[in-house]
């Protein structure tokens, strides 16, 4: 970077510095807590959610669907670790990449998912050993032919449940071998597609079945050093329009019960719906949280995160609880409609965008004005704090990581597209 332009932001953070300082924010410390904030960088952005299993099964029976045909997605583990490698380039901070099973690597042998060791793991974790960063997992329920019922650990036939248990047991194991070896702490999130298009006539009987596999999946215990579990509910899919076994109060309840962590996906609930106003609730009676950042637009739950209202009242919301760290927050999307480092990029730098506004509100401000009843200005002052210069702490923390000031970044990722992914024929 030029001396100038570095002089320009230093100046700028200082100007910024000050604003805050009148408001009692010190946009120092608050520097300081940026670089403490980990997200989760989901590995199925680079591919379209194809996954590398030998029988090449699609992005089927699973009420999700990747559309789009940008050229050049990763076709193999060093393509897609080559393209995380991008885009962790270009987004300020450390962070984790969450794996799903579908990204084993097997050496060109099929093995089905009820077979999966954490062997065929084993590139993505001496990868992340050496880039220094932590993994999180996820069992896949979908995109197999045991799927395409419409349902996996909820199946009413015993030979398709016991594959799935199996599956997800495995996956744990993969999950907590990942946690113990990497040293940090691995999520291990389970999203099942189970559901049906039209009105069944019996809702009880799958979400009963569902509990049981849970049960019996859960029924290993490891150390929370190394693995932590969460289920992640939805209200519905392609596919499965009427009705979702998993739902929001399913999970809800079966977290509560069994020290098992909810995951909360922004695209999964109703189209009107804000998730922001739920954590206060769950961590009332939960002690974390896992958040899906995603973007919900009319029927589909994954586009791409940008930096809107439904995000900045999340962040403000995890903010005003102080529990960023309680909650963990992982990307979710997928577009395979434009280039797909840019999607990780726009996604996970509109979240610290919101995750910096949050921490530079003066929360305590707003309180004090609540506390005294002054419902007015309470509200004056949240209109009033949106405006503030955010922008340029923005910049000194961009600085600060090495990362790419401004639009600077679209430039580099079109470079690459031009020499790396053009190639991929
Ligand atoms: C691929 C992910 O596991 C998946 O997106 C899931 O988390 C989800 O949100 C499904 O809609
Ligand atoms: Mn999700």
């Amino acid at each position: 970077m030029y001396e100038a332009e570095k002089d320009k932001i230093l100046n700028d953070y200082y100007n910024a510095k000050e604003v805050y300082a009148k408001f009692d924010i010190d946009t120092d410390e608050i520097l300081d807590k940026m670089k403490k904030i980990r997200i989760s960088l989901h590995c199925w952005q680079g591919d379209d959610v194809t996954g590398f299993e030998k029988s090449a099964n699609g992005l089927s029976g699973g009420g999700i669907l990747a559309i789009g045909n940008w050229p050049g997605r990763a076709r193999n583990g060093e393509e897609l670790r080559q393209d995380i490698e991008k885009a962790l380039s270009l987004i300020p901070g450390k962070h984790k990449v969450n794996l799903h099973a579908i990204y084993a690597e097997t050496n060109g042998e099929f093995v089905d998912r009820d077979e999966i060791k954490v062997e065929h793991f084993r590139k993505w974790i001496n990868w992340a050993k050496e880039k220094e960063i932590g993994l999180d997992f996820n069992p896949t329920f979908f995109s197999h032919p045991k799927a395409n019922d419409g349902y996996t650990l909820s199946s009413k036939e015993e030979n398709i449940r016991k594959f799935w248990i199996e599956h997800g047991k495995r996956c744990r194991e993969i999950a907590n071998e990942i946690g113990k070896e990497l040293k940090t702490q691995c999520v291990n999130n389970v999203w099942i597609p189970d559901g049906s298009k039209d009105l069944p006539a019996n809702r009880i009987e799958h979400r009963k079945i569902l509990k049981e596999s849970l049960d019996e999946i859960f029924s290993v215990k490891y150390d929370k050093a190394n693995i932590v579990d969460s289920v992640e509910s939805k209200l519905f899919g392609i596919g499965s329009e009427s009705y979702v076994v998993g739902s929001h109060e399913f999970y809800m309840s079966y977290a509560s019960r069994n020290d098992v962590m909810l995951c909360l996906d922004m695209g999964h609930f109703h189209p009107t719906e804000n998730i922001a106003d739920k954590i206060s609730s769950i961590l009332t009676f939960n002690d974390n949280l896992l958040i899906h950042v995603s973007r919900g637009v009319r029927w589909d739950s994954d586009h791409v995160v940008i930096l809107n209202e439904d995000l900045l009242s999340l962040a403000k919301e995890i903010r005003r609880c102080d529990a960023y760290d309680k909650v963990y927050i992982a990307l979710d999307f997928f577009d395979a409609s434009i280039n797909r480092i840019m999607a990780w990029v726009i996604g996970a730098r509109a979240t610290l965008k919101a995750i910096l506004i949050s921490l530079l509100e003066p929360v305590h401000l707003l309180l004090e004005e609540e506390n005294k009843g002054n419902f007015g200005a309470r509200l004056a002052l949240m209109e009033e704090f949106k405006t503030l210069p955010f922008y340029s702490v923005w910049n000194k923390y961009c600085m600060d990581e090495n990362v790419p000031i401004g639009t600077s970044w679209i430039d580099a990722v079109k470079e690459y597209e031009k020499e790396i992914i053009k190639n991929r024929a």
